[in-house]
Order: C-alpha cells, then structure tokens, then sequence
C-alpha cells in the first residue's frame, strides 16, 4: 500500500519531468485572415509612424529652464489740444498734461522679470500733502448736510481717508456739502481727460520693445544653453514672416497681431501675453535648430492702478496710469535620443500587437462559420469523474480526411 508521502512525491516527480505546451488551432478563413493582417498593419503603422516617430518614442524629454528681461525704447507726447471741450476739460489740465513721456515716465515698474507696463492713459493728481479737505462727492454717504452726519474718525467706504467730523463745502461745487476726511489732499479728480474717446499719449504703437530671453536644458548638461539673441552686427526687428527671429518687436505689431485693437486697449489698458516656445531636438545641431517661437495673445482687457511719484518731504504727484500690461510666458520641451526609452516603446508597441489576438479570437468564436468546430477543438471539458479523462487522438487516416474535406485543421483532439 503506498502511503500518502509516496503519492505526494510521486505527483511532484510528475510535474517536475513534465513539459505543458498550448494547443493551436489553425483555421483557414479568409475574412479572419484579412481582419487579423489589417489589425497588424493598423497597429504597427500606429507603433512606427506615432508612438515612435511622430511622438517621439524613442527620446527621452525635459522642460525649459529660462529667464526673460526686456528694455523699451520710444518717446510719447501728451497734449489737450485747443479745440477739445472746453466744457468737460479744466483750464488746468492743458498745462497739466502738456509733456513728454520717455521710458522712464511710462514703465512702471521701470524693471520686472518676464513682464513689462507701458502707461498709454492717465489721469495725473498734482501736488497732493497730507492734510485735511473735502471727500469727494462721489463717495458713498459722503455727501451730508450736518456736521452730526460725518462721524470722526470713521471711514467711508472707498473713502480717501477718516473723517474730521466737518461738513464742509465741495471743492468740485460750492452748493454741495461733503464730509472732511485726513487725507491725500487735494483728493484725486477720477476722470480721464479725454473721456472715452482716445488715449493720452500718441505714438505708442511705434515704440519698441527688445526681449531677451535665455533658456536652458539642464537635465541634458550645461551645454545646451542659448539665448534668442540672433547674432548680428545689431539687434533684428521681428516679423511673423520675414524675420520670425526677430528680438525688438515694434508694441503696434505685437497688438495687431494678436487681434487686438491698439487704440481701443490704449484706452482702458489690457493684458497681452507674449508666448515664446522652444521645442528642441537635441539629436540635431542646437545652435541651429533649437530655435524660439513666438505667439500673441490678448488675456484681458481693462487695467489700472494707481502710483506716486514723491518730490520734496511730503509732496507727491499721484498717477491713475491705464496701460498695456506684457506678460512674457516662456515654455519649452527637449527631446533627445534615449535607449531606454526606445526600448520601453519597442516592447509597448510589440504587446499591442498582441492586441490583434483578441480581435482574431473574438471574429473565431462569435461569427467565424467553424465557430462550433473551434470550440469543441480548443477547450477540453473536464468533468468530476474518478478516472482521468481519456482524450482520443485522432489517427492519421482521420487527418487526412478531415484535411481534405473542411477547411478547419487542427492538432487532434475530440471531447471524450
Ligand atoms: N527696445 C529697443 N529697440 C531697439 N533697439 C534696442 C532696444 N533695446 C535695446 N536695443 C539695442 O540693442 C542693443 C543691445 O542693447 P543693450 O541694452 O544690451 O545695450 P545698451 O548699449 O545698454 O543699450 P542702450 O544704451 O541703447 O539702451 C543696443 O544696440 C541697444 O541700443
């Protein structure tokens, strides 16, 4: 009688002198064919020209490292000229707004790294002190007829500042009365001089801004580094077609082409992006294909703010300036040959081929006419029964007959 250790160890012999091998089954179906090559073909296309080739399967990437700075150059002139409405602009603001405008006057700040304002509108307050005077009347709840209305010490909302407890006549009309507040005095007149209907400074659109913008690739070693300076006996003026390498562009194009309207955004100031794009393949010469891009874009329109500019102890001008706010935005992506890479997309690419055999499987099994034939060819059924299944071999003969009259050939086995 063997004991159960026997067994165990005779069982374990067995699988471990016993080789397991799948069976095929072949089948000879022309539409099956066809599908199963076009599948192939779709997915190795698919593998080859876009994994691989066009998304560049076989690099390995890094993104952009960079810095923009820019200068500007041009001159402006403000003026109200004579024949303006009288009604609507002061006697004082011809005088007032009668200048010239050079970098130093309309970029504000006059430095900032990927950015730059350029003032095109403006409303100027002059010689403003610490002080107390009247609200202006525009003011919520600044308006009062008692001196009991303008509580000391409390602030108006968008208010210039707290209240003395006075109610004082308005410097803008003698019959109003408004609240006094400690403030800036006198308080800033929101008007723009020349209403809505065009911008202060003139020839803006002329003037010129230099980009300079270095880039860098670490990840691949310090020496992919540039910048978008053309090298040349003096700087280039960029146009989309003819000089797309350009780095002084001229504020008129860069509106224009964005599709803005440069008077239209001078007026009440806007948001423009300048986008510089540097996609590199790093497998080609760097100095002379890894090249920028530029693209414009209007991101806002409607901007201002207000800033001072302080003269002697305790007097200063304050400038509601409206302008044209550049956002230079700098992306990039290099690309460089990678074996790892290639290796990993190869191998994706080879799985997805095993992809096809499902299609064929599911055509086989589903609508294939030999579907039942396939069937009782691939699967052994296995029953709970004592004794092992005795799966009969087809004999030669069989083959042969069964070659010569189905167009369905396997490696022979039938269900018990
Ligand atoms: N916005 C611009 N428009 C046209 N040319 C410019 C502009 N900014 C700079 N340049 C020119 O580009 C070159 C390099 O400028 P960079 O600022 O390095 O030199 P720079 O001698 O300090 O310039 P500059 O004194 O003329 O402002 C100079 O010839 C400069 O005049």
């Amino acid at each position: 009688m063997t004991s159960r250790w026997d067994r165990l160890g005779n069982s374990l012999l067995q699988s471990f002198i016993e080789y397991e091998t799948p069976r095929l089954v072949k089948v000879h179906n022309v539409y099956l064919g066809l599908v199963i090559r076009v599948c192939q073909i779709l997915v190795f296309s698919y593998v080859i020209s876009y994994a691989i080739l066009y998304e560049r399967g076989y690099q390995e990437f890094a993104q952009v490292e960079s810095s923009a700075t820019v200068k500007l150059k041009g001159t402006s002139r403000s003026h109200i000229p004579t024949h303006e409405n009288a009604t609507t602009i002061l006697p004082e603001w011809r005088h007032l707004y009668s200048r010239i405008w050079d970098v130093a006057d309309y970029v504000v700040p006059p430095a900032e790294n990927g950015a730059f304002f350029i003032t095109t509108n403006v409303v100027i307050t002059p010689n403003q002190t610490q002080g107390s005077c009247a609200e202006d009347p525009a003011i919520k709840r600044a308006k009062c007829k008692t001196d009991e209305q303008c509580i000391k010490d409390k602030y108006l909302v968008f208010g210039h500042g707290p209240m003395t407890g006075r109610c004082v006549p308005s410097d803008r009309s003698q019959r109003t009365k408004v609240c006094e507040v400690e403030a800036w005095c006198p308080i800033e007149r929101d008007g723009l001089p020349f209403g809505m209907t065009k911008p202060l400074m003139d020839h803006v659109d002329r003037y010129t801004v230099f980009i300079k913008n270095s880039i860098a690739f670490p990840f691949f070693g310090p020496q992919y580094r540039r910048n978008n300076v053309i090298p040349g006996p003096k700087p280039t003026i960029y146009h989309p077609v003819r000089r797309p390498l350009g780095q002084i562009f001229w504020l008129g194009d860069v509106i224009s082409l964005s599709g803005g309207n440069f008077t239209q955004l001078s007026l009440k100031g806007g948001v423009i992006s300048i986008s510089i794009q540097w996609n590199c393949d790093l497998d080609y010469d760097f100095d002379k294909y890894c090249l920028p891009h530029y693209e414009f874009r209007i991101l806002d329109t409607g901007w201002n703010f207000r800033h001072a500019q302080f003269h002697e102890t305790g007097r200063r001008t304050l400038f509601k300036a409206y302008g044209l706010r550049f956002v230079i935005l700098v992306d990039g992506l290099a690309g460089k040959f990678s074996l790892r890479n290639t290796i990993l997309n190869v191998g994706n690419g080879l799985a997805l081929l095993g992809m096809t055999t499902f299609v064929g499987e599911f055509f086989l099994l589903y609508f294939a006419k030999e579907k039942k034939n396939v069937v009782a060819k691939k699967y052994d059924y296995i029953t709970k029964r004592r004794n092992a299944i005795k799966v009969p071999t087809l004999d030669e003969a069989e083959v042969a007959t069964l070659n010569q009259n189905a167009d369905v050939f396997t490696l022979k086995s039938d269900l018990p």
